[in-house]
């Protein structure tokens, strides 16, 4: 069997930008699976993350995360969704050096919209709009400086947010 050539799309970005949503749609469009990090770590612990920080905390996550991450990208040819804090480690962003790597930004109202309708995010259990905000002042830099495309998803449905991610990465539905 051949090595991995590597991912096709990654995707990072803030919680309620769409990573889950609209990597799901552009691996279905591209005849690929999804690996999405969160997923893996949940199916590897046997638990749901909110159960992993409260009993274990974010270190322990963020080590999890790391592994998780560095098996994605080095074994999965096809799309990748990163949790929303994976790029706070730097041998992460090492990792994502040269590969097709899609920040999808969202502004505040939207994500806090968003997350409101979805799973649980422990770290925007208390305060949400405070804590978001404070993530996104940390990491807007690191989601830039890791990616070759930023798609804004305001006012798109997550079918057109896949589409301008095709387009951004010149990729073409199988
Ligand atoms: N472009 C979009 N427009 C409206 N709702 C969206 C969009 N993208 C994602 N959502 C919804 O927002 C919630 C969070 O999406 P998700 O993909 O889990 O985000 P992330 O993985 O970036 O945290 C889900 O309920 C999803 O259906
Ligand atoms: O921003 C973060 O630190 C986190 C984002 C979550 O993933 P999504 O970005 O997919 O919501 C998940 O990894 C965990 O709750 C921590
Ligand atoms: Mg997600």
């Amino acid at each position: 069997m051949s090595a991995a050539s590597g991912p096709v799309v990654v995707l990072v970005g803030p919680p309620g930008a769409g990573k889950t949503t609209v990597g799901t749609v552009i691996a279905r469009r591209l005849g690929v699976a999804l690996r999405d990090t969160d997923a893996d770590i949940e199916a590897a612990e046997g638990r749901p993350i909110p159960e992993i920080f409260v009993e274990d905390g974010e270190p322990r996550f963020r080590e999890l995360e790391r592994r998780a991450v560095r098996a994605a990208l080095t074994e999965h040819d096809g799309v990748v969704s990163l949790g929303g804090g994976a790029v706070l480690d730097p041998g992460t962003r090492a990792l994502l050096t040269g590969l097709p790597v899609v920040f999808l930004d969202v502004a505040l109202a939207d994500a806090i919209r968003r997350v409101g309708l979805d799973t649980p995010r422990p770290l925007l259990a208390v305060n949400p709009r405070k804590q978001w905000r404070t993530l996104m002042e940390q990491r807007r830099p690191l989601y830039t400086e890791v990616a070759r495309a930023v798609v804004g998803t305001e006012g798109r449905d997550p079918e057109e947010v896949a589409q301008a991610v095709l387009d951004a990465l010149e990729l073409k539905d199988a």
